[in-house]
């Protein structure tokens, strides 16, 4: 949008003073630690004094009720936002969801229009107190479950010969469930304690899981015959008629194909190729290599690597032919067309 961005950073960029900052801009954008926006956000509004009436106030707390409440005893225009994302390492937030919720909108509505069009993200609108709602089960419930499976996993995987051990003999549910958990241990820990408490709707969530797991426990403790059917009634029976059956098969092909991808790059025989150039018929031209050669491919999937890049990964048949897919690579790279990043085996 050709904006200029500036800030304040008590750990980093103190360049501008608080009050320098906000003389200096239009938009103020508050992104501090969940526990300590709300005071933040307080001393900006009393640093303001008056002056930001014209702004707008924007916050991307993951919690949403207090920061927005704070914002409003200022007098600039206020909405709250939160990406339901890590900044991914692509430009914009295209395919990601953000949550947009308008507190106090009126002259910069175009404004803000045209910037959530730029973030490209799916968003969705919502009161502050409905957003943190649901947030108590989009990402405090599944953060907790996963919190917890890592502390069952610290105890218990060590009798049955470590986390190395059990992968050989991993599900596609429990290598989603160990990526959900190692990505939330590669986190920042603030995040996560922040979102279990500092949102009044988590505790009573947390007393539903506990209730149910404690129910499962005992049941399983009975079991008897009795003991079965009230598991598969409770856990089963019941959320399978609330989910309706056109969402659980949706779901349930969702799962298989994560299933289909898992497998797919777990295949050991691949070429991971990165494209610079981003035209209409570069991958034709990529695979027209593997063709001329008569090279069968398994499988051809579009990626990021770790350092955001676009890759191409084609997988390979295991028996094909090791010569002919070495000229493969190396045409790959002569032909201009590409470069291989990764060829493992
Ligand atoms: N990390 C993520 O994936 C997402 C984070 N968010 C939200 O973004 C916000 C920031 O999260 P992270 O970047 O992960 O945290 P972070 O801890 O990496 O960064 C927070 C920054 O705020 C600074 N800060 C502390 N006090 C400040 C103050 N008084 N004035 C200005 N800056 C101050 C810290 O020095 C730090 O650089 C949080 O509110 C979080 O809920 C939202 C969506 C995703
Ligand atoms: O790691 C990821 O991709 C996340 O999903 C992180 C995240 C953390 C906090 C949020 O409020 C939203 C997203």
């Amino acid at each position: 949008m050709g904006l200029h961005v500036f800030g304040h950073d008590p750990s980093g960029d103190t360049a501008l003073s608080e009050r320098a900052l906000i003389e200096a801009v239009d938009v103020l954008i508050f992104c501090a630690p969940i526990r300590q926006t709300p005071a933040v956000i307080s001393h900006y509004v009393a640093q303001a004094a008056g002056i930001e009436r014209e702004q707008l106030w924007l916050d991307i707390t993951s919690i949403k009720a207090v920061p927005v409440a704070v914002m409003l005893t200022s007098q600039a225009e206020v909405v709250g936002l939160h990406p339901m994302s890590a900044a991914p390492k692509a430009a914009t937030l295209r395919g990601r969801s953000m949550v947009v919720c308008e507190a106090r909108l009126d002259k910069w509505r175009p404004w803000l229009e045209d910037f959530l069009a730029a973030t490209e993200a799916d968003c969705v609108r919502a009161d502050a107190e409905q957003h943190d709602r649901i947030m108590a089960l989009v990402q405090g419930m599944v953060h907790a479950t996963h919190m917890a499976q890592g502390a069952v996993l610290r105890e218990l995987a060590p009798a049955v010969g470590d986390l190395d051990g059990i992968r050989p003999f991993s599900s596609v549910g429990y290598e989603l469930d160990v990526a959900v958990t190692r990505r939330i241990l590669a986190s920042n820990p603030a995040i996560y304690q922040d979102i279990q408490f500092e949102n009044p709707h988590v505790a009573p969530m947390l007393e539903r899981l506990a209730a149910h797991l404690d129910t499962l426990r005992d049941l399983v403790r009975q079991g008897d015959d009795e003991a079965r059917d009230r598991m598969r009634e409770t856990l089963l029976e019941q959320s399978r008629a609330y989910v309706g059956e056109q969402a659980i098969a949706e779901g349930s092909y969702a799962f298989e194909r994560l299933g289909y991808l898992l497998a797919d790059l777990h295949e050991p025989r691949y070429i991971s190729v990165f494209l610079p150039v981003d035209r209409p018929g570069s991958l034709r031209a990529l695979l027209s290599v593997f063709e001329q050669r008569g090279i069968n491919l398994d499988s051809i999937h579009s990626s990021r690597s770790a350092d955001g890049d676009l890759l191409f990964r084609i997988g390979v048949s295991r028996d094909g032919d090791t010569l002919a897919l070495r000229s493969a690579m190396s045409a790959i790279e002569a032909e201009g067309i590409g470069r291989v990043v990764d060829a493992p085996g």
